[in-house]
C-alpha cells in the first residue's frame, strides 16, 4: 500500500469535491509528510498506546516502501514469518541444551538453595556489577515462602548491600564463571506462580511442571556430559557456607506445612552464637553437659554405638521453672558443638504424627533438636482412643464458640486441630525410620505431668533441673551483666567486682528468684554496681509481694474455676437424671397405658417382654436410683430375680426375692418399692 497515492489534497475545499473527497479533505497535512500520521491510522492511537503512534512515525520517516519492495506487506509477512519460526527456534534451542549441557535443578526451600544464594549474592552479585537482584531485610530470605519473599525489592545492586539487607539473586538468568567453566544460573517461579501453588496447596511435588522444573526452583546449567562440575560448585557453595558460618548458629523452626516445594518444612533465622559461659548455672550440671554431648559427637562414641548395635541416639530432658535458661542452654550447647537447632513446637495445632515423622527424617545427622514445653503439648500420661472425645463438662463450662483461625474462619467441624499423639511422637523420636545422630532436647515446666515412656532411658538418657538463683549463680550473673561495664567504663578493678558481686549474692534470696529476673535487674542498673546493690532489697521485696499477689490471684482464679466444674457437674447430672425421666417415665394416660400392657401381655414370658417392661421402669428418686436405673435400661437381661433387671408383667404385683417389690396402683399409675417402701410416684413427682 502507497501512503502517498492515496493521500488527499488538503487545498481541495470540501464543497468542490465528491463524498469520497470530501472525507479526504478532512486530513490536514498531506500524508507523505515526514512524521506526520493520517488520521485514519490515528483511530487505534490512544494515550495508553503511544507506542503504535511512535512506530507509525518511525515507519513514515524510514519509508520503508523504499527498501521493502515498495509496500508494508513484506513487513507483515516478515513478522509472520519470524511468529512461524519462533516454535522451531524454541525446539532446537531444547535440543542444543539437551544435547551438549548438564543441569541441577534445586527446589527454593532446599537448604542448598540457601547456600547457592549466598555464594552467588557475594561473588557474582556484588562483584559483578549487577544490574538486577533482590534485597531482603532480615536474615530468613531463604527458605520462607513466597509471603515474605514478595517483600522484598526489586533493586540494583549500585545500592551496596548493608549488614542488615541480603541480596539474592532475581528471578531470571545470569552467565558466570567458575574459573574457566561457563555456569547459568537460572531461578525460576514469579509471584504468580507461588500464589497458584498457595492456592494448590497440598498438591505437593506434583505442581513440578510438565518438564520436571520445579516452580520457584533455582537451576544450574554448565557445559558438557558430566553432572560432576554442577556438584563440586554446590560443594563449594557449602564450604563457603560453613567458613562464613563461624561465630553464628543457625535455628530452624518447624513450619508443619504439608508442602515442601512451597513453604519448605523448616523456616531459618541465624544468630550470633551463645557462649556456655554466659549461662549462669551449676558449674557440675554444666560441665557434665557439655562432656556428655562432646562425647556423644565423638569417632570413638559413634563407634562404641555402632558396635554395641545402639541406635546412635541421645536425649535430654531439661525441666524447672520458665526463665531458668533451658532454651538458651541449649542454644550456646548447638554454637559450642558447632551444629544447628532445630526447633519443633507440638502445641501450634498444624502437626500431626505423620508430619512429626517427616520433620525428625528431615533433620540433618549433627543437630540438636528442641521440644520446647513438651508438657504443655497436649501429650499427657493417657493417649489413648478415647482421648480426644467430647467432654460434655466443655459445653457447659466454655459455652463460647470455639476461636477463629488466623484467616478469621470458625474451624469445621470435620476439621479438628491437628495433634501428635503420645505414640507418634514415641516413633518419632526412636522408632526404626527415625534419623540418627541428632541430640534431642525436650524442655518442660512440670515433666511429673508426663508419660514415664516419653522420659524413660534410652529416650532420655539425662533430666538435668534449672533451677532458681542460688548464691554463686547470682554471683556469676553479677559479674558478666555488671562487672565487665563497671570495668570499661568506670575502671573498676577486678576485685572491687567481685566484692560487689559477692555482697550481691549474699543479699539476693537464695533459691527464690529465676535468672530471667535477676538478669531484667541487672540490665536496668547499666553497669552501675552500687546501684544494684542499693536497689536490691527494694526489688526484692516489690518482686515478692508481686508474686504473692499472683500466687493469691491464681489461687482464686483456679478455685473459681473448681466450683465452676462443681456447678457444671452438677447441672450435667439434673440434665442426665431429667433425661433419663423423659425415657422411661409411664405416661399416665390410662388409654396409652392399657395399650402399653396390651403390648406387654402379646409379648408373653421371656427376655424380651422384660426389655420392653424395663423401659417402662418408673424411677423417681435419688441418683443412685437413677443410675440403677439407667444401669438396667442400658444392659441386656440376665438375671430375672434381680430387681433392676427384671421387671414383672404390668398385670402381676410380684413380690421380689431380695424384698424389692413392684406395685401398680391403678391404670397409667407405677412405682418402684424398694424394701417394701414406695419411693415415689410418676404422680408425686
Ligand atoms: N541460667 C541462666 N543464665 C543466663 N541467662 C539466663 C539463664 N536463665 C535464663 N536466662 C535469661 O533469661 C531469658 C529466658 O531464658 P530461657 O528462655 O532460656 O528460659 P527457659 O528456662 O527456657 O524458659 P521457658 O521454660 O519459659 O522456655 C533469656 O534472656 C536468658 O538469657
Amino acid at each position: 500500500m502507497d501512503l502517498a497515492t492515496t493521500t488527499p489534497n488538503p487545498s481541495k475545499s470540501v464543497a468542490t469535491q465528491g463524498k469520497e473527497k470530501k472525507d479526504l479533505t478532512l486530513y490536514e497535512e498531506p500524508l507523505n509528510t515526514p512524521g506526520v500520521v493520517p488520521l485514519h491510522l490515528k483511530r487505534d492511537v490512544n494515550t495508553d498506546y503511544p507506542i503504535v503512534e511512535i512506530a507509525q512515525r518511525l515507519l513514515l520517516r524510514l519509508k520503508p516502501e523504499t527498501f521493502l519492495c515498495g509496500n508494508l506487506e513484506a513487513i507483515l509477512a516478515a513478522i509472520a514469518l519470524y511468529k512461524a519460526a519462533a516454535p522451531v527456534y524454541s525446539h532446537l534451542e531444547h535440543f542444543l541444551l539437551w544435547a551438549f549441557t548438564s543441569q541441577i535443578t534445586i527446589s527454593e526451600f532446599d537448604p542448598i538453595a540457601k547456600d547457592v544464594f549466598t555464594w552467588m549474592s557475594s561473588n557474582v552479585i556484588i562483584k559483578n556489577n549487577s544490574t538486577c537482584a533482590i534485597m531482603s531485610t532480615g536474615e530468613s530470605f531463604d527458605t520462607t515462602g513466597y509471603r515474605r519473599i514478595i517483600r522484598m525489592d526489586m533493586v540494583s545492586n549500585r545500592s551496596s548491600s548493608t549488614e542488615e539487607s541480603h541480596t539474592v539473586p532475581a528471578l531470571g538468568q545470569r552467565l558466570f564463571w567458575v574459573g574457566f567453566r561457563p555456569f547459568l544460573f537460572l531461578r525460576n517461579g514469579s509471584r504468580a506462580t507461588r500464589v497458584a501453588q498457595d492456592n494448590n496447596r497440598g498438591s505437593g511435588p506434583s505442581s513440578a511442571r510438565d518438564n520436571s522444573e520445579i516452580s520457584n526452583s533455582i537451576v544450574i546449567r554448565t557445559l558438557g556430559w558430566s553432572l560432576d562440575p554442577i556438584q563440586k560448585f554446590i560443594k563449594q557453595c557449602k564450604d563457603s557456607k560453613e567458613s562464613n558460618k563461624q561465630g553464628t548458629t543457625t535455628m530452624y523452626f518447624s513450619n508443619g506445612k504439608p508442602d515442601p516445594w512451597l513453604n519448605g518444612l523448616w523456616t531459618s533465622v541465624t544468630k550470633a552464637t551463645r557462649k556456655l559461659d554466659t549461662i549462669d548455672i551449676d558449674d557440675d550440671i554444666k560441665n557434665d553437659l557439655i562432656r556428655d554431648a562432646e562425647y556423644y559427637y565423638s569417632d570413638e562414641s559413634k563407634e562404641f554405638f555402632a558396635e554395641c548395635g545402639i541406635p546412635y541416639r541421645r536425649g535430654y530432658m531439661f525441666y524447672g521453672p520458665p526463665g531458668t535458661g533451658k532454651t538458651s542452654f541449649s542454644a550456646a550447647l548447638a554454637g559450642h558443638l558447632h551444629c544447628d537447632v532445630y526447633h519443633i513446637n507440638l502445641a501450634t495445632g498444624d502437626l500431626n504424627d505423620g508430619r512429626l515423622q517427616t520433620l525428625f527424617l528431615n533433620v540433618p545427622r549433627k543437630a540438636i533438636v528442641v521440644i520446647e514445653d513438651i508438657d504443655s503439648a497436649g501429650i499427657g500420661r493417657e493417649q489413648g482412643p478415647g482421648a480426644d472425645q467430647h467432654d460434655p463438662l466443655g459445653d457447659i463450662l466454655d459455652p463460647m464458640p470455639p476461636p477463629r483461625d488466623s484467616h478469621g474462619q470458625q474451624p469445621r467441624g470435620d476439621m479438628p486441630p491437628l495433634m501428635v499423639t503420645l505414640s507418634g511422637l514415641l516413633n518419632a523420636i526412636d522408632g526404626n525410620a527415625s534419623a540418627e545422630g541428632r541430640l534431642l532436647i525436650m524442655t518442660s515446666n512440670s515433666p511429673h505431668t508426663l508419660d514415664e515412656a516419653l522420659t524413660r532411658p534410652g529416650r532420655i538418657d539425662k533430666k538435668v533441673y534449672f533451677g532458681k538463683m542460688m548464691p554463686p549463680t547470682a554471683k556469676a550473673i553479677f559479674k558478666r551483666l555488671i562487672g565487665r561495664t563497671a570495668t570499661a567504663k568506670l575502671a573498676y578493678s577486678d576485685a572491687q567486682v567481685d566484692a560487689y558481686a559477692q555482697t550481691f549474692s549474699e543479699k539476693l534470696p537464695a533459691d527464690t528468684f529465676t535468672p530471667a529476673q535477676v538478669q531484667n535487674l541487672l540490665q536496668a542498673c547499666r553497669g552501675d554496681a552500687e546501684k544494684a546493690i542499693s536497689d536490691l532489697d527494694t526489688w526484692v521485696q516489690e518482686t515478692l509481694e508481686k508474686e504473692s499477689a499472683k500466687l493469691k490471684a491464681d489461687k482464686a482464679r483456679k478455685l473459681a474455676q473448681e466450683e465452676a466444674r462443681e456447678a457444671a457437674l452438677k447441672e450435667l447430672k439434673e440434665r442426665e437424671e431429667k433425661m433419663l425421666l423423659e425415657r422411661i417415665l409411664v405416661p399416665t394416660d390410662p388409654g396409652q397405658a392399657s395399650s402399653t400392657r396390651e403390648q406387654h401381655s402379646a409379648m408373653g414370658n421371656g427376655t424380651d417382654r422384660h426389655e420392653a417392661s424395663t423401659v417402662q421402669l418408673p424411677i423417681v428418686g435419688s441418683s443412685p436410683d437413677i443410675h440403677m436405673a439407667l444401669d438396667t435400661a442400658q444392659q441386656p437381661f440376665t438375671n430375672p430375680n434381680d430387681p433392676r433387671t427384671c421387671f414383672p408383667p404390668p398385670e402381676d404385683l410380684t413380690t421380689m426375692n431380695n424384698g424389692s417389690k413392684t406395685v401398680i396402683p391403678g391404670d397409667g399409675e407405677m412405682a418402684l418399692v424398694t424394701d417394701n417402701k414406695e419411693v415415689a410416684t410418676p404422680t408425686d413427682s
